[in-house]
């Protein structure tokens, strides 16, 4: 019936392919063995395309039930630290055989945090009297017209109003030098106990950049803050592959500005590296080993450097800034210079190295008897690193925004103009804001609340209106300050929640193990609850 609404060309008996492809007359038999050999050929090729697309697809059908996790915020937030204790939860043999290879960051971040100091003291002996004398990383005083800025930058961040610190006095020094008594005589020792040190420690100082290039590949990112260094997810194994015997580097090879390639030429791409594969290699590096031995010499000058009394006090005085990360190893250097030394996974937690573009890392979390895998994206938050955020949020489904309270004294390492909690406060903005995350489910994280604390415990530090026009006549205490800023973060999201959907605030610090292994869970739990629902699975 159908076919005579049909024009007749097409009934016709005659198929026109086959009419094509009839072998000719003239076949012989070679002709035809070797006809249908090719044609066998080409439907197993076939055959192999069809089952790669049904694989591609059943991988993709799974990708979309797989639960896609960012974390974001600015630089220094927190965000690969708290990746790290999601791989201490949900693959914890993978972070215990990468231990060996955070060693070349957290002896970077050891070189890094020497040479800083001694800047600073040069910067200091230079000029003790003026408070503007700070290192790299120390606070701009200029220009900003934000409610977290200093009203005409006036001296909450520089402090160093009781005159000029001295130099010098650890028990180290003394033993070494023996300083005389009188004023003139003891800053001139203690002038010279700065000089010996700094003489001592060339070493240590020189190996900075050697481990900063080892550790970057080479590769410069630009407009992304003064001489930072960035990797790649894997950098772990593809960036210290050198395996003792074979094609050794050493620090005085290093400086070639050689790039490694596998780094260079994933630039822009999604960095996918199974955990487990990317961890199982056991590194050995000479650039690292001959950081080592370096570090196991000079441990006593450098407790010394970090102990000696100006130091101590240009940090009292806040003319000096450090990172969290420059007190933690530094305080326990002895432990840190050890021979055989093997980072902890409190260690772990507190190496720095800054993350370039998006990392993918995949866990499989376990839910009623089952297992989800979960891609968890860490990306990098410097400005200059934003952009590669974009491409993943279209099939996001949960976002952690990190948000570090305790930097509402500090300004973008990127752009010094900037206060980073108010950075923090238009990110977030942003991103509740976006309409590609509109459906996305949202957890905030005020984080570095111990830094917080610690800093308001310091009395060093003030919220009061001098210093942050808006927060009025509430007192200075860490409860009220938390409060404070949370009340900021959640009127962005009131502003911009035309969908109604519920903001999940948590405060934390990542780098306790305890309390954020509770808080993932949670996050896990309600996370779980609105993949559920969309799964249709209850
Ligand atoms: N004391 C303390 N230190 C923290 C906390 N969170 C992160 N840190 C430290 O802050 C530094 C920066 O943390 P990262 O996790 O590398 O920051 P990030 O957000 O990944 O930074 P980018 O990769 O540059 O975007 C590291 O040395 C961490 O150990 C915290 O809650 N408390
Ligand atoms: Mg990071």
């Amino acid at each position: 019936m159908i076919r005579t609404h049909r024009p007749s060309s097409l009934y016709s008996q005659d198929d026109p392919l086959a009419f094509v492809l009839r072998p000719p007359e003239t076949e012989t038999e070679g002709d035809k063995r070797a006809r249908l050999q090719a044609e066998a050929n080409a439907k197993n090729i076939s055959d192999a395309i069809d089952e790669e697309l049904k694989l591609e697809k059943r991988k993709y059908d799974k990708y979309r039930q797989d639960v896609k996790l960012l974390l974001l915020g600015q630089a220094e937030s927190g965000k690969s630290t708290l990746q790290k204790q999601f791989q201490l939860m949900y693959a914890p043999e993978s972070l215990d055989k990468e231990r060996l290879s955070w060693r070349i960051v957290i002896y970077f971040n050891v070189a890094r945090s020497v040479k800083r100091l001694l800047d600073v003291l040069e910067a200091y002996e230079d000029n003790p009297d003026d408070e503007s004398t700070m290192a790299e990383g120390a606070e701009n005083t200029s220009n900003s017209d934000h409610e977290f800025s200093r009203p005409g930058g006036s001296g909450i961040l520089l402090g160093g109003r009781d005159g000029s610190p001295s130099l010098g006095s650890s028990p180290h020094e003394s033993s070494m030098l023996s300083p005389e008594s009188g004023p003139t005589s003891k800053s001139h020792d203690q002038a010279k106990f700065i000089a010996t040190l700094r003489l001592r420690l060339s070493p240590l100082v020189s190996a900075e950049r050697a481990l900063a290039e080892r550790l970057s590949g080479g590769v410069q990112v630009v407009g992304s803050g003064k001489g930072s260094v960035f990797v790649r997810r894997g950098w772990q194994s593809s960036a210290f592959g050198t395996k003792l015997g074979k094609s050794r580097r050493s620090l005085s090879s290093v400086g070639s500005g050689r790039p490694n390639s596998r780094t260079d030429s994933r630039a822009g791409t999604r960095a996918s590296v199974d955990d487990s594969a990317s961890a199982s290699l056991v590194v050995i590096d000479e650039v690292v080993e001959e950081v080592a031995r370096i570090l196991e010499v000079c441990q006593e000058d450098i407790k010394s450097l970090w102990e000696c009394e100006a130091v101590q006090k240009l940090i009292q005085q806040r003319r000096l800034r450090l990172e969290e990360w420059t007190e933690f190893f530094l305080s326990d250097i002895v432990r840190i210079s050890a021979r055989g030394y093997e980072p902890t996974i409190d260690d772990i937690l507190h190496a720095r190295i800054q993350t370039m573009g998006v990392a993918e890392h995949t866990f499989e979390v376990p839910l009623h008897g089952k297992s989800v895998t979960w891609h968890l994206f860490d990306v990098g938050g410097a400005r200059g690193q934003r952009h590669s955020w974009i491409p993943y949020f279209d099939d996001a489904n949960a976002i952690i925004f990190v948000a570090p309270v305790s930097a509402f004294d500090q300004y973008l390492e990127e752009d010094p103009r900037t206060n980073r909690i108010d950075d923090s406060l238009q990110l977030f903005t942003q991103i509740c804001s976006n309409p590609l995350l509109k459906n996305v489910h949202m957890v905030l994280f005020l984080n570095k609340t111990d830094v917080l604390k610690a800093k308001l415990e310091s009395g060093r530090y003030s919220l009061l209106p001098d210093s942050i026009t808006s927060y009025g006549d509430r007192p200075n205490e860490y409860e009220a300050v938390l409060q404070y800023f949370r009340s900021h973060f959640l009127q962005v999201h009131r502003r911009n929640n035309e969908q109604k959907r519920v903001l999940y605030t948590h405060f934390t610090s990542v780098v306790d193990t305890k309390t954020t292994r509770s808080i993932i869970a949670n996050v896990r739990d309600s996370i779980f609850r609105g993949y559920l629902k969309s799964a249709a699975l209850v």
